[in-house]
């Protein structure tokens, strides 16, 4: 199987091989699980600031510098980090439903995202993402014009439903606000939905924010009925997810570059698995997919899930009598 670099797979002569990579591999088929690699050995964050930054393996003749900083743990709240950020009403639906001590990415990206700075947010499953990139939406939306503001592009229907699920709970208007305040609205445009209906929608009261599968966007792109003129933040969740396909790569290049631009809005790509992340990296830059200072926010536990979450199992234990038998 030949090796394909990101640059490659979005280089128009991009050719699908024969037999379909398996998502996860995109990035690095030399290994056999790309997740694997990620649990050895590093308790700390590393914060890497991309404005130097020296893509080792991609551009050899570049003449810039990675620095890499580390970020110490300072045990803030969510409260603590969101303030003067994120509306109040937010917040304390966040601490309603339980959210207080943040997670480690959520620590360590909420910050780097309310100064306005283009991010990766590369952290394991089940490691907050999702309300990384919501708190980040709901500090930067106005809920009070009736405009598309964000735009969540997620690789699955399911996906995006949850995605979905979490950003309306969060968005519910608290009773105090009263009548006149407008609420945030939010609007699944995934794949086998009513996109008949969400294009009438769509033109009578835009929503403030989309979630939306790279098929039903770009229909609603492609016919006009869904412009990006006030997008301000841009999320591309799984983003490794997105290079499955020759069709969702050109889409997604055409979503960055051609819909919109790196210079109008703030870009956050969110994956668990980004295993030639530096490469990425080089690419976010070189391609405009963000801008220059993107910070790269890699969440690298020992822990193989993150200590505020549990799992919890129920065994069942099937009883058979004689009569199952005969
Ligand atoms: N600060 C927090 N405190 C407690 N629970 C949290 C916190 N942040 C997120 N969670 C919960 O953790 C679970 C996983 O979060 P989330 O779905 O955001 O992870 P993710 O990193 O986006 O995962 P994936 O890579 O699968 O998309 C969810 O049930 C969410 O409600």
């Amino acid at each position: 199987m030949a090796f394909l670099s990101l640059t490659q797979l979005l280089s128009p002569s991009w050719v699908l091989p024969e037999k379909p990579i398996p998502p996860r591999m995109l990035f690095s088929p030399q290994n056999p699980n790309p997740r694997l690699s990620f649990s050895i050995n590093c308790t700390s964050l590393l914060l890497t600031s991309t404005s130097h930054f020296r893509p080792s393996q991609a551009a050899p003749n570049s003449s810039s510098v990675t620095t890499t900083t580390e970020i110490g743990d300072g045990a803030s709240t969510l409260r603590e980090i969101c303030e003067g950020h994120v509306p109040e009403h937010i917040l304390r639906r966040v601490e309603e439903v339980g959210y207080v001590v943040p997670t480690d990415v959520q620590r360590q990206a909420l910050p780097v995202l309310f100064s306005g700075r283009d991010c990766i947010l590369h952290a394991q499953t089940g490691s907050g993402k999702t309300l990384t990139y919501l708190l980040l939406v709901f500090s930067v939306i106005n809920t009070q014009r009736s405009a598309v503001q964000a735009l969540i592009v997620v690789p699955t229907r399911e996906l995006g439903m949850q995605v979905t699920k979490v950003a309306r709970m969060l968005a519910a208007k608290p009773l105090e606000l009263g009548l006149e305040q407008k609420s945030c609205s939010v609007m699944a445009l995934l794949d086998g939905g009513m996109l008949r209906r969400h294009k009438s929608w769509l033109k009578a009261e835009p929503p403030t924010i989309v979630v939306a599968t790279m098929g039903s966007l770009c229909q609603m792109l492609e016919r006009r009925t869904f412009k990006l003129e006030s997008m301000q933040v841009l999320v591309v969740d799984e983003v490794d997810f997105m290079f499955n396909s020759s069709k969702e790569v050109s889409s997604l290049r055409k979503l960055l570059t051609s819909y919109s631009s790196s210079d109008n809005r703030q870009t956050v790509f969110a994956s668990a698995s980004i295993p030639q992340h530096r490469r990425f990296l080089y690419d976010c830059i070189q391609q405009k997919w963000t801008k220059s200072d993107v910070v790269h926010v890699h969440v690298n536990p020992i822990e193989p899930m993150p200590s505020c979450l549990h799992h919890r199992f129920v065994a069942y234990i099937l009883t058979l009598g004689r009569r199952d038998f005969q």
